[in-house]
């Protein structure tokens, strides 16, 4: 099939949803209200007697007893593991030889659809000179030329936007109500259409919707600019021209049992305690065991426990009293144990001492908090985050982001904001607008920093710190957290931070969390489909977050699983705001189990139940793969990643890709610590773009700051893109 088949392909079903409609005998009810015959899988974790003691690490993942792969156990190096035995990696196979067989690899013809063997979408994925990946693209795809590839996250719990009835304002007041759909909940969905899903397939020429891209999504010049700003600006209400940005998000639940609405910890949370953490930098205050050594105010307290929580995680013991404290902080801990709320709750319980008054309707308002991050989905759960933690407060937040009508972000701030949680290209709309004022800024958190600080968003990070009315780094107290933070976006964070800021790392700087157990095969690009169906027919129903390296790949291969009658559903930044926000709610209802994406929800997404990852492509960085097998095993809870590794244009990925495996004591195919080794990098420091695995402060190095705990695996690497030019 030809590539432009292909594409008709995706076009003219006219899909109204990625939920097939099920054949009778085979389905009784399901997303459309049937009922799939597919086995459910088992996902029973199986726990080892106990953690497996470190030098450094000291929790250690668990071994689900489903194994994906067809190696023998005994192809696999464990690495690293001096206590690894008993359970840890039962049932576990890693690779398969099988799949690199050149049968497979030279191209099955199975599929319905074949891959040419040139790509247009490798000029995208692989980015600052690594070999193109190997795609089925055509070579229009208009992600191709430079288009940066790294991402933010999206996830999304629940409604959003602010409280009460939206207040006209006749300067932004275009089109209201014109797209109030979108919600992820079904009873606030609108009335869907055709099979019932109301996720009309129509990403494709998403161009020209408003709002900051995601991820990948934001196109990096050879100049290091970032066109989205204008883009954002222009379509969400600034001055640029471009089709207006209508759609209204739903409002966020009034009631308490959903804004409460939380899910189990797992079976590992209390393993959290055995992770090492290290705290560098001067006179850090001791951590808290307990949230009442906290001492935070009564509502405060009374909301953490109808949040369920009744025990801090590591991140949180030392970050809250270190932010109670007043000090600047750079935190790094695993995907997934509650960074949201290691900022949240003492910016919160500072406020409230401080008497923080109710913000009234005024035309221009001051938050005293500002919290940054990269997409759209995150700034939302983060917001509601924030919404649950100072329910019954005056504090009062507000989530503003692109892809919304501008007039909508407008009326959710000037009903009042004391804590403001935004994407970059609306924060700057808003301001430029004169809607925020920045004078009262008394906490600026960047979360996923790293992300926030590298060459895609770090120039506008900078033009917000530079901001008339920005209180300087000396009169505002700056939080920075990631599960990644490479030396070189370490080094430039410091122009953010006050010089004696502190430093947690929990666990290992970079490293994944371990209660995800990750399996890698080798599948060739062509196999590739064949193995992802096979894969998800043996998992039955269960959450399945399927990463792609495109957009036009999301497209393709959601649409080829709802034809292999697999629900599906897509997010990715061509995709409209309501469109992304109808996918998440989907899939977390589980009306469609699988959810194809591209970087846009490697970060962040907090949803319950996700038991697999999949990296149907893997990412050029190595970071990136950490954040997304890390949407599934959170909290404690057990998961599973399974990536499909192609040699060909995988090849530069083995080496971190070992490093990473070995870390978090998962089984090293043989395989790829042979492509590693071949592959091998010179002064390798652990990612083909840079040093993720700063296992310490860096300022360490030069300032000869102490910290407990555990010392660098490798010397640094000189860093890479040091210049955002
Ligand atoms: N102390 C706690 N007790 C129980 N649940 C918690 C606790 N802290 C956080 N959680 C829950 O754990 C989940 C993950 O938290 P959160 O999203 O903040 O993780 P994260 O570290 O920011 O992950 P990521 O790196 O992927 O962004 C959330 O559902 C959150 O409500």
């Amino acid at each position: 099939m030809g590539d432009e088949d292909w594409e008709a392909e995706i076009i003219t079903p006219h899909l109204s949803s990625y939920v097939p409609v099920f054949e009778k005998d085979r389905c009784a009810s399901g997303a459309n209200g049937d009922t799939f015959h597919r086995s459910p899988g088992s996902s029973s974790a199986d726990l080892d007697a106990g953690p497996s003691q470190r030098d450094r690490f000291v929790t250690r993942g668990l071994a689900s007893g489903r194994s994906w792969g067809t190696r023998d156990a005994g192809e696999s190096s464990r690495r690293e593991m001096p206590s690894a035995a008993g359970g840890f990696a039962v049932g576990k196979g890693s690779g398969s030889r099988g799949f690199s067989s050149s049968r497979l690899e030279e191209g099955d013809s199975c599929g319905f659809w074949r891959e040419p063997s040139s790509d247009g979408e490798g000029g995208q994925a692989r980015s600052r000179g690594f070999p193109r990946r190997g795609g089925y693209q055509d070579g229009t795809d208009p992600e191709a030329p430079g288009s940066a590839r790294r991402g933010g996250r999206g996830s999304f719990r629940g409604c959003r936007a602010g409280f009460g009835p939206g207040s006209p304002n006749s300067e932004y007041d275009q089109d209201e109500g014109t797209q109030r759909t979108g919600g992820l909940f079904g009873s606030r969905r609108p009335a869907l259409s055709g099979t019932g899903s109301g996720d009309v397939f129509q990403s494709r020429g998403g161009s020209g919707r408003g709002g900051y891209k995601g991820l990948n999504e934001e196109v990096v010049t050879s100049s290091g600019k970032s066109p989205w700003k204008s883009a954002a600006e222009g379509a969400d209400g600034g001055d640029t021209p471009g089709p207006k940005v209508t759609y209204i998000p739903p409002p966020p639940p009034e009631d308490e049992g959903s804004i409460f609405a939380h899910y189990q910890t797992g079976i590992n949370f209390d393993k959290y305690d055995s992770i090492l953490v290290e705290v560098s930098g001067h006179n850090a205050p001791p951590a808290i065991l307990t949230f009442e050594e906290a001492n935070l105010c009564q509502t405060l307290t009374n909301n953490i426990a109808k949040a369920g929580y009744t025990k801090l995680t590591p991140v949180q013991k030392y970050s809250i009293p270190i932010i109670l404290a007043g000090r600047d902080l750079m935190a790094c801990a695993q995907t997934g144990s509650g960074k949201t709320a290691a900022f949240l709750l003492p910016i919160l319980a500072h406020m409230m001492r401080d008497g923080v008054t109710a913000s009234r309707f005024r035309e221009l308002q001051e938050p005293q908090c500002l919290v940054v991050a990269p997409t759209r989905e995150l700034v939302n759960q983060i917001f509601l985050e924030a919404r649950k933690f100072s329910f019954g407060t005056c504090v009062r937040a507000v989530v503003i982001y692109g892809g919304t009508q501008f007039g909508h972000s407008v009326r959710q701030l000037v009903q009042g904001c004391n804590v403001l949680c935004a994407t970059p290209g609306r924060l700057m709309d808003v301001i430029g607008k004169e809607k925020i004022g920045l004078r009262q800024v008394r906490y600026l958190v960047l979360d996923e920093a790293d992300r926030m600080l590298d060459m895609g968003f770090g120039p506008e990070m900078k033009k917000l710190i530079s901001c008339p009315g920005m209180p300087p780094k000396e009169q505002r107290q700056t939080l920075m957290f990631s599960a990644t933070f490479p030396e070189e976006i370490q080094r430039l964070a410091r122009e953010f931070l006050k010089p004696n800021y502190l430093f947690v790392a929990v666990g290992q700087v970079g490293g994944a969390c371990t209660d995800v157990q990750q399996t890698v095969l080798q599948v060739g690009q062509y196999a590739k489909r064949e193995k992802l169906v096979e894969v998800l027919r043996s998992t039955g129903d269960e959450r399945t977050m399927v990463f792609v390296e495109t957009k036009k790949k999301a497209d393709f291969i959601a649409t080829f699983l709802c034809q292999e009658k697999i629900p599906t559903t897509s997010i990715h930044g061509d995709r409209e705001q309501r469109e992304r926000e109808q996918a998440l709610g989907d899939f977390r209802c589980g009306k469609c189990p699988v959810l194809v994406a591209t970087s846009v929800a490697a970060r962040g997404l907090d949803i319950e139940n996700v038991q697999h990852v999949i990296n149907f492509d893997l990412p050029s960085a190595i970071d990136e793969y950490v954040h997304r097998i890390g949407r599934t095993g959170r909290c404690g809870n057990t998961g599973r990643a399974l990536s499909f590794f192609d040699p060909e244009a995988d090849r530069l990925l083995a080496q971190p890709l070992v490093k990473v495996l070995s870390d978090a004591q998962q089984d090293v195919p043989a395989w790829l610590e042979e492509i590693a080794y071949s592959s091998c990098v010179p002064g390798f420091s652990g990612s083909p773009r840079g040093s993720v695995f700063a296992s310490v402060d860096t300022r360490k190095g030069s300032s000869g700051l102490g910290a407990v705990g555990f010392s660098p695996p490798q010397a640094p690497a000189p860093a890479e893109e040091e210049s955002w030019d």
